[in-house]
């Protein structure tokens, strides 16, 4: 019965904006009548729910999902991990990766985890400082640890096929907390995330 009622929600949204899309192409100057824009509002629409679908994830309930007790004490890296977003100001996307490290306190979490709370944050109208730290305090929150550190390198099309126009651009945002706010622990996690695999 609930879920009946979650499906008939969703599809009330998914036919308020295919309305909306269908108004957007005649608004700029497109026939939405034409063979080849049929379907386009349809199909924007579900685009624009996959893209935004982080609101209804929780990232605790994901790092929870698989939760370890493990003694282990060294720092743990994983990094980048790609990412799509879109800025909530100009609602166009931003792209690049993360690169998460946490050192933990007798629990870790399952390592494609670490990859899905960037999918749970970058999944919505973001601004990357945000999201940065949106990832950093979900960590921090469900397992506990003793340091958590996120990194962030993005290109946002905003700034590249409108506006400033600048093509080469990146924006590196990061979050230290615990032990990454020491300047060794956060100097080996900057010297692990420059190296590449041979
Ligand atoms: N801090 C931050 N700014 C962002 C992000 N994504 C986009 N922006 C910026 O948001 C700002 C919005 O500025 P406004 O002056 O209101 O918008 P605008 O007139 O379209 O600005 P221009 O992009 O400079 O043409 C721009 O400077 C964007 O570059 C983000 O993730 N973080
Ligand atoms: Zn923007």
């Amino acid at each position: 019965m609930a879920y009946h009622k979650v499906e008939q929600y969703e599809d009330k949204i998914t036919s308020g904006l295919i309305d909306n899309y269908r108004d957007t192409l005649a608004l700029l100057g497109e026939d939405p009548d034409r063979e080849g824009l049929l379907k386009t509002p349809e199909r924007v629409a579900k685009a624009m729910q996959y893209l935004t679908q982080g609101y209804q994830m929780d990232a605790k309930a994901i790092l929870e999902s698989a939760k370890f007790h493990e003694d282990v004490s060294e720092m743990i890296l994983v990094k980048d991990i790609e990412l799509y977003s879109m800025c909530e100001h100009h609602m166009l996307p931003f792209f690049g990766k993360a690169h998460i490290a946490y050192i933990p306190n007798g629990y870790i979490t399952g390592l494609s985890k670490i990859a899905r709370v960037v999918d749970v944050f970058s999944r919505r109208l973001q601004v990357q400082e945000r999201m940065t730290t949106q990832i950093l305090n979900a960590i921090k929150e469900s397992l506990n640890p003793i340091g958590v550190a996120v990194v962030i390198e993005a290109r946002h099309l905003c700034m590249m096929m409108r506006g400033v126009q600048k093509q080469n651009s990146v924006t590196t945002t990061s979050a230290f907390w615990g032990e990454f706010e020491k300047a060794e622990t956060r100097s080996e996690f900057t010297k692990l995330i420059s190296s590449k695999l041979s």
